[in-house]
Formats: structure tokens, C-alpha cells, sequence
């Protein structure tokens, strides 16, 4: 069901965020994590395992959050798992940042790491170190594990009258 405050939906299909996330590790290519990734559950999880894969980076954690919608508006993100130490040699990983709240909370817990999203909303853009592609803020992003293909209406069979 889509929110309120989207006028307008984008869907990305597997290949597409596979392609993206190849896309984020070659920009991430030049920097060193001498720890390993943290995936930010669960929509990072997916990329998380793409880039680790490219970059050669065998050692993954979580960040486990929870955000709670009411009234439509994103609410309080709480945190079920976190890391210890500042994040420094870590490289975080997550699949979107929207209103930037679960980025706020990831880097005052881990003001050391680097934060990189696949995609990015203007509201959060300025929370991340390096993103791919910005989507606008009333965008709401179909990821693929969100969604399922199903048979629609050929487009003569949806004029009115
Ligand atoms: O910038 P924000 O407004 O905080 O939104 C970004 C967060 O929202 C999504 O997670 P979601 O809340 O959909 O949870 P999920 O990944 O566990 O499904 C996404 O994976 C980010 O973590």
C-alpha cells in the first residue's frame, strides 16, 4: 500500500539493484575497511551481501533497527542491535536513506564509519558519505523484495466509458 505523502512509485527490479549496488562498490573501491561491512537491517542486508562479495569483504555485521510508521509519517527508529567502538574502519551499508532518521541514529552511534546507501532521498542525502542514485522525496521505492510480478490490464481495457 502506498503512503500518502508518494505521488509517485519506482520500481527496481533484481537486476537493476544488483547493477546499483555494483555501481556503489565502485565507488566505494578506493577506501580501505579494515574491519568489514555492517549491513543495516533489513534493507540493507541484500546490498550488503552484493558489495561484500565485490569488494572482497568476508567479515559482515548487523545494525539491527526498527522504525515505527503512525499516521503515515515515519515515527522513533529503536535500535535492537547495536556495535561496539565509534565505527571507525567500518564501512555501513544500507539500501535507502528516506527522512535520514535511521542514518541520524547509525551516526551518532558510529561517528567513525562511513555511511553508504544505494539510494538517496534529499532528506537524508546529506547523512551519507556515498549513495548511487536520488530519488525525490515523494518517491516511494518498490524494491524487489517488496514486490511480486502479477498480470495488469492491457491499456485499452482501461479506458473510462
Ligand atoms: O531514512 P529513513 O526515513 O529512516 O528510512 C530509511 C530506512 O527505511 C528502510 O527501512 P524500513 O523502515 O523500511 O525497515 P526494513 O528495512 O526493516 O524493512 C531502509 O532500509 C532504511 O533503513
Amino acid at each position: 500500500m502506498t503512503e500518502n505523502r508518494y505521488q509517485r512509485t519506482y520500481p527496481i527490479s533484481w537486476d537493476q539493484l544488483h547493477r546499483d549496488a555494483k555501481a556503489l562498490s565502485w565507488r566505494l573501491l578506493d577506501k580501505d575497511f579494515f574491519n568489514g561491512i555492517i549491513a543495516v537491517t533489513r534493507g540493507g542486508l541484500v546490498p550488503a551481501a552484493i558489495i561484500a562479495r565485490e569488494l572482497d569483504i568476508r567479515l559482515v555485521d548487523t545494525i539491527c533497527v526498527s522504525s515505527y510508521d503512525w499516521k503515515n509519517q515515519k515515527g522513533e527508529v529503536k535500535l535492537l542491535k547495536g556495535i561496539e567502538g565509534n565505527g571507525e574502519g567500518w564501512l555501513i551499508i544500507d539500501d535507502l536513506v528516506d527522512t535520514g532518521r535511521t542514518a541520524k541514529l547509525i551516526r551518532e552511534l558510529l561517528p567513525k564509519a562511513h555511511f553508504a546507501s544505494v539510494y538517496a532521498k534529499p532528506a537524508g542525502r546529506p547523512l551519507v558519505d556515498t549513495f548511487v542514485t536520488e530519488v525525490s522525496q515523494d518517491t516511494w521505492i518498490l524494491f524487489p523484495w517488496d514486490t511480486e510480478s502479477q498480470f495488469v490490464q492491457p491499456i485499452a481495457g482501461m479506458r473510462q466509458g
